[in-house]
């Protein structure tokens, strides 16, 4: 099996295809991708489009017409199904935990149908809840109806991981939670995959959350056919044509200042002040921007060094209103443009 190496690896679609029996169209047509080892690809675009077909044919929910699926170097489809699912985390937005199980019954859960003696099971189950964010103590014995939305897809992820699997299919994993628990979950996940880098494919409607997450983002049309397949960041700066400009919106520019963080900036000036708003150095240019407006001024600092509107302003290969020096934001321009 392909999981040896649980850090992750290459995952390769050529000419997938699926025609449902009776529809008139293939929902997924002829798609050919290449997902590195270790990376977080997110595959966005319009309900209807054939993201989910595309995922479920990864871990054969879907079978495919035809077309090749290779998770390092091997060949899925001559694999047993069953077998194959054990070796991939899936994630789902309605989570699927068990209600008449334990939280620490359904984390184990592959780990039980693997085989794995209970001393490690247990461990394990410590060991994921506590990368996650949840105590052991408090949520190992409760039941899922006892733990709240945003818990509950905290379970769902660590139960993924639970046999670290070097692949995860993650569709809409945190669609159904409100705002602000969709926003912290995003960034504890964020910063797991960091430590973790699994292979992941991770489907979602939301463009925000897919240059916060992808290492690369697919933004696909009608019969997943691919509109463009690159860094959130060469998205955002080139969109491809019209289409993806259109998922993009009209901040560009926010988002990629969103991209970028205070430590990776050279500092217009290299001496911290402590006079000035502060920012932290894992801050991102646009909390810089934050801070600026919230104070009317035209700097911060950062540990590094002072921060300017003119140099975010280059950062992002955009002009600073007025005369390209360093001119105060206009009133407005950051804050109305959100
Ligand atoms: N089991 C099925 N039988 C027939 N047609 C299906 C089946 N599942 C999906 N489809 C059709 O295939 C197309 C792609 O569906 P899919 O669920 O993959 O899209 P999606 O991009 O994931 O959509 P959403 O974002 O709304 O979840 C749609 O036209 C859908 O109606």
């Amino acid at each position: 099996m392909f999981d040896r190496d649980p850090a992750g690896v290459r995952i390769e679609l050529r000419a997938l295809t699926k025609h449902y029996p009776g529809q008139a169209a293939p929902a997924v047509d002829n798609v050919t991708l290449d997902i590195p080892a270790g990376e977080l690809v997110v595959f966005v675009g319009p309900s209807g489009c054939g993201k989910t077909t595309t995922m479920k044919m990864i871990n054969r929910l879907v079978e495919p017409t035809s077309g090749e699926i290779h998770i390092g170097g091997q060949d899925v489809l001559s694999l047993h199904p069953d077998e194959l699912r054990r070796h991939i985390g899936y994630v789902i937005q309605q989570v699927g935990l068990f209600p008449h199980l334990t939280i620490g019954e359904n984390v184990a859960l592959v780990p039980k149908l693997l085989g794995w003696p209970a001393a490690r099971r247990t461990e394990r189950v410590e060991e994921l809840l506590a990368l996650v964010n949840l105590d052991v103590a408090t949520f190992r014995d409760r039941y899922p109806r006892q733990l709240s939305g945003g818990q509950q897809q905290r379970v769902g992820v660590a139960r993924a991981l639970a046999a670290d699997p070097p692949v995860m299919l993650m569709d809409e994993p945190f669609g159904a939670t409100d705002p602000i628990t969709r926003e912290h979950l995003q960034t504890e996940f964020a910063k797991l995959q960091k430590q973790l880098r699994k292979t992941i494919i991770f489907v979602t409607h939301d463009f925000e959350e897919a240059i916060k997450l992808g290492d690369r983002i697919a933004v696909l049309r009608e019969h997943s056919h691919i509109a463009q397949y690159d860094t959130p960041a060469n998205i955002l700066a080139n969109p491809a044509d019209d289409y993806v400009a259109g998922f993009i919106g009209q901040d560009a520019t926010l988002k990629r200042l969103a991209l970028l963080r205070v430590e990776d900036m050279p500092a217009d000036s290299p001496v911290h002040d402590p006079a000035l708003p502060q920012v932290t150095g894992d801050a991102s240019l646009r909390e810089a921007l934050d801070v600026m407006v919230a104070h009317g001024t035209d700097r911060c600092s950062g540990p590094q060094g002072v921060l300017t509107y003119a140099g975010l302003c280059a950062a992002v290969g955009s002009a600073p209103p007025g005369s390209g020096t360093d001119a105060a934001p206009r009133e407005g321009v950051a804050a109305g443009d959100r």
